[in-house]
């Protein structure tokens, strides 16, 4: 299979990269910048991108690549960093930072370029301090723009080019483009990446690593587990043993609908496991978020064993990991620090000595939808906001009572209902209620209240990295504030969240 390897040296734009070569229909991996010369060969690329990065290549311990990649004849496209680091490999000169450039820069055309859409420049996105003084031989300037010289160059003979801007943020003007033109004419790439082929690939690929082996696999209704569920379904049919743990902590109606889709639809063995009580004792009293996490993801792992043991012959876990996950752990940065513990099922293996079947460990979120369209899941399914495993719990601040819970349950289920209703559902990336921990005044029918306080959360977003709060026209805001304070027992007050991610988050525990 054709395969563009991305080098990573720690730009926050490097998934972007992978994201726009898999939308040009060109399957794509990041790697970090350190993996051994050896194992990048054995990748076999049929093209490298050098991704950006926030090291300057004029300091002596910066991050490099070793030369000899650039002798075997690969298309290679250097980006910002990556365009640096090939000027000092390829016997260019950097100027060091005087001024940053950052945002938005006029670029001209200097010289045709396979790069290049019609025009004379574009508008780009610049984010650098160093810049290419002089370039390499055999390179010719190919755009520049009022604070730099050469912002970008090319030798076409060995079929390199490198960009000192970043093609791959929304905000370049055809920064799409120039990158399918990298792939396409430069590389001479085919765009064969669909999910069609990689649901027939993985519908051989599965059953032939599994054999006749059982597997166990959590499937919580929300998209990615669904997918792996229905995937391995249709790869090795009863050998799956699909578990829905009822925590006491889903939404109104949650686990019915989904749970009740599957079983008329897809003939899954489906166990469905009622654990609510032993969920909320273990969590009365407990009121710090962390806490709180933890003591649902060690739950879960109980419940889940448990019931996993029951079924004998069990050689495989499987899971929804898609492939930010796991490039959150090859990143040349490394692990980012923890925010939140995120609740997984990522203690089991070690514990039950299961092997891990992680059949969309290579997927974004957008092409785990369009696979889920492939295997004819419904919209209802496929366009699901996400719902995070300890759910509830995290939207009920503070301490977790079942009455609590249920106020909470109610004002979202209003919530989804006017979503939907609006038709705003489907463009939002995640709406939900919170109920706060406190009490306010308010007046119905000339009677003082005392009641609680729910907060809306509307995001928009992209990959859930980043976010921000949804224009939601006034006039649905205020049918669900009314809707939620007339109808919902216990609340007098309804808030709108206007937080972005950074700093805030979408969760607010
Ligand atoms: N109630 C549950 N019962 C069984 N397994 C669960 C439950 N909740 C979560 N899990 C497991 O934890 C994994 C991680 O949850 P996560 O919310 O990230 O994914 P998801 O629910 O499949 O999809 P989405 O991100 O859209 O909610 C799931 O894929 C599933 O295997
Ligand atoms: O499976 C999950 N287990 C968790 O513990 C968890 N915490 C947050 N989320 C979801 O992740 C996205 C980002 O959320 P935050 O901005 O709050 O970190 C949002 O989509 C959140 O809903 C979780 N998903
Ligand atoms: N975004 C980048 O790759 C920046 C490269 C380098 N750190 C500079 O400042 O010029
Ligand atoms: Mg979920």
């Amino acid at each position: 299979m054709q395969k563009v390897i991305i080098l990573d040296f720690g730009s926050q734009y490097t998934q972007l990269i992978a994201r726009r070569t898999r939308e040009a229909g060109v399957y794509s991996e990041i790697h970090p910048c350190t993996i051994p010369t050896a194992e990048l060969k054995a990748l076999e690329p049929s093209a490298i991108i050098l991704s950006g990065g926030p090291a300057s290549v004029s300091q002596l311990d910066s991050p490099g690549v070793d030369a000899d990649i650039f002798g075997w004849g690969l298309p290679v496209l250097g980006i910002c960093y990556g365009m640096q680091l090939m000027t000092r490999e390829l016997g260019g000169k950097i100027a060091p930072a005087l001024d940053r450039e950052y945002g938005r820069s006029e670029l001209a055309f200097a010289g045709p370029s396979l790069l290049w859409p019609e025009g004379n420049g574009l508008s780009v996105w610049m984010s650098h301090g160093d810049h290419v003084l002089e370039v390499p031989p055999g390179f010719t300037v190919t755009a520049r723009t009022g604070n730099i010289d050469v912002a970008a160059m090319a030798d076409p003979d060995r079929k390199m080019y490198a960009l000192q801007f970043h093609p791959e943020v929304a905000h370049t003007e055809r920064g799409d483009e120039i990158l399918r033109n990298f792939l396409f004419r430069v590389a001479g790439l085919a765009s064969s990446w669909t999910m069609s082929s990689f649901v027939d690939s993985m519908l051989q690929a599965l059953p032939a690593r599994i054999g006749e082996d059982k597997v166990v696999c959590g499937l919580s209704g929300g998209i990615d587990s669904t997918v792996v569920a229905v995937l391995l379904n249709k790869a090795i049919g009863k050998n799956l043993h699909c578990i829905f743990v009822d925590n006491g902590l889903l939404r109104a109606g949650e686990g019915e609908e989904v749970v009740g889709y599957l079983r008329e639809h897809f003939d899954l063995n489906l166990h469905y496991v009622k654990a609510q009580d032993r969920f909320l004792s273990r969590l009365k009293g407990l009121e710090d978020p962390e806490q709180k996490r933890k003591v649902i993801g060690y739950t879960f792992i109980e419940v889940f064993e448990e019931e996993a043991r029951k079924i004998p012959g069990v050689k495989y876990l499987a899971q929804g990991t898609l492939y930010p996950d796991v490039i959150e752990s090859v990143s040349f940065k490394g692990p980012s620090a923890v925010i939140k513990s995120h609740h997984n099922v990522g203690g089991l293996p070690e514990k039950m000595n299961l092997a891990l079947v992680e059949p969309l460990r290579e997927l974004f979120k957008d092409e785990v939808r369009k696979v889920a369209q492939e295997l004819g899941l419904p919209d209802f399914i496929v366009w699901r906001h996400p719902f995070p495993g300890p759910g509830l719990a995290i939207r009920v601040i503070g301490e977790i009572t079942e009455p609590r819970l249920e106020i909470l349950r109610q004002a979202d289920k209003i919530v989804q209902h006017e979503l939907m209703a609006s038709n705003w559902y489907y463009k939002v990336w995640q709406g939900f209620a919170v109920l706060l921990p406190l009490k306010t005044v308010g007046v119905m029918g000339d009677e003082r209240t005392y009641e609680h306080v729910i907060a809306l959360r509307i995001v928009d977003s992209i990959d859930a990295m980043t976010a921000d709060w949804s224009r939601i026209p006034a006039e649905i805001l205020a049918r669900i504030s009314n809707r939620i304070i007339n109808e919902v027992k216990g609340v007098n007050r309804v808030v709108y969240d206007i937080s972005s991610k950074p700093p805030s988050t979408i969760e607010w525990e």
